[in-house]
């Protein structure tokens, strides 16, 4: 079942939630909303369901207009951030509810109730939990029931609220990736909404990254990862480093440094803001030619990496680095000596882009 969304707008008062949003999602697709709190990811995932009215714009599922069609109608599951399972009913109830509940012509009979009620938890990997209570279950256990119970009557699309949110870090990391398996076998058009950049990029097959109710880029999660289309994605998708750079003959200066910035090679010379992520640079501990000299301030060694601060002369904020420990090892760095920095992959923004001050 395929996704448009057609010129969306939602106002509440003078605020605008969802600004002209359009969007394809694909049959099939797993596509990630991802944005800051209160970029309308909530909001816009509540007009695809129903649960919401735009103030214009359309939405169509495979090419059928559904804007003004009821929630109940338009054949979606949910699943939300707090887990909102029947506290009196075994998870066996929960997740057969929705098929007990339809008119009695269009149900099924008992036995193949049951038949699909096992199957689904099953395939959750929770089969030995039917007779008990929600109560009796941990967070993540309930999660995987929620999301049977959304599946028990087949719909058409899954919309997943912050799914993982209430949950703990490592059990998060684990319903990620099997969400993602789940998803690979059942192939549900889904849309899931998140903050958290990490889950988007490891579960989406597609992510939307919005901001102030619109939409700053989509696409797949290696494309916006490695091609951010402006300086508030690049920010928004992962630790980046910001320096002040002057650019001009397509090559920005930062001190000593030249890093390349070709897409401005015909600008006249202009203030800008590199940007480079922790682990693009290198640290050398002895002076080169083209790099920038700091003092190490800091060094974490986290499990594989070692995570550094470092000062630069000029710099307003320490630059971060990661290593992989073998690196940082090999390289015999102590915390207070003096390191030079070599960026080995940047992306350089205008300073006038005022998507730049949006991280701010
Ligand atoms: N029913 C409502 N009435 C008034 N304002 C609302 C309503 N629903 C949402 N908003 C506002 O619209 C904005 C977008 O909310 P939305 O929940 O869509 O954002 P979000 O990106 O999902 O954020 P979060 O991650 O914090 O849930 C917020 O500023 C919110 O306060």
């Amino acid at each position: 079942m395929s996704i448009e969304i057609d010129q969306v707008n939602k106002r509440f008062g003078d605020f605008v939630a969802v600004d002209n949003v359009s969007l394809s999602l694909n049959d099939g697709e797993l596509t990630a909303l991802l944005g800051p709190s209160g970029s309308g990811k909530t909001t816009l995932l509540r007009i695809i369901a129903g649960l919401e009215q735009p103030d214009s714009g359309r939405i169509r599922f495979h090419g059928q207009d559904t804007t003004d069609l009821h929630v109940s109608d338009r054949g979606v599951g949910f699943v939300f951030q707090h887990y909102a399972l029947f506290k009196h009913m075994s998870v066996y109830e929960n997740v057969a509810y929705g098929l007990t509940v339809k008119p009695r012509r269009q149900r099924s009979s008992k036995a193949e109730i049951r038949k699909k009620v096992m199957h689904l938890l099953e395939m959750v990997q929770l089969d030995w939990t039917a007779d008990r209570l929600p109560s009796q279950l941990s967070g993540g256990q309930r999660q995987r029931i929620a999301l049977a119970r959304a599946l028990a009557v087949e719909p058409q699309v899954l919309l997943l609220d912050e799914p993982f949110g209430a949950l703990d870090a490592k059990v998060r990391a684990e319903l990620r990736s099997w969400l993602r398996r789940l998803h690979d076998e059942l192939h549900v058009t889904s849309v899931f909404v998140t903050h958290d950049q990490e889950e988007a990029l490891e579960v989406a097959d597609r992510v939307v990254v919005m901001n102030h109710g619109a939409v700053e880029q989509d696409g797949q999660p290696e494309a916006v990862y490695d091609h951010p289309a402006n300086a508030f994605v690049y920010g928004f998708l992962g630790q980046v480093n910001r320096f002040n750079a002057q650019v001009q003959g397509g090559v920005a200066r930062i001190g000593p440094l030249q890093l390349p910035a070709a897409e401005f090679a015909g600008q006249a010379s202009r203030r800008a803001t590199a940007y480079v992520r922790p682990h693009d640079i290198d640290v050398l501990p002895t002076p080169q030619h083209g790099t920038l000299r700091a003092q190490i301030e800091q060094v974490l060694i986290v499990g594989p990496h070692a995570r550094l601060a470092l000062r630069t002369a000029d710099a307003e904020e320490t630059v971060k680095v990661e290593l992989s420990r073998a690196r940082f090892r090999e390289l015999g760095l102590q915390q207070g000596a003096d390191a030079w920095l070599k960026p080995l992959y940047s992306r350089v923004f205008l300073n006038d882009d005022q998507l730049a001050d949006a991280l701010d």
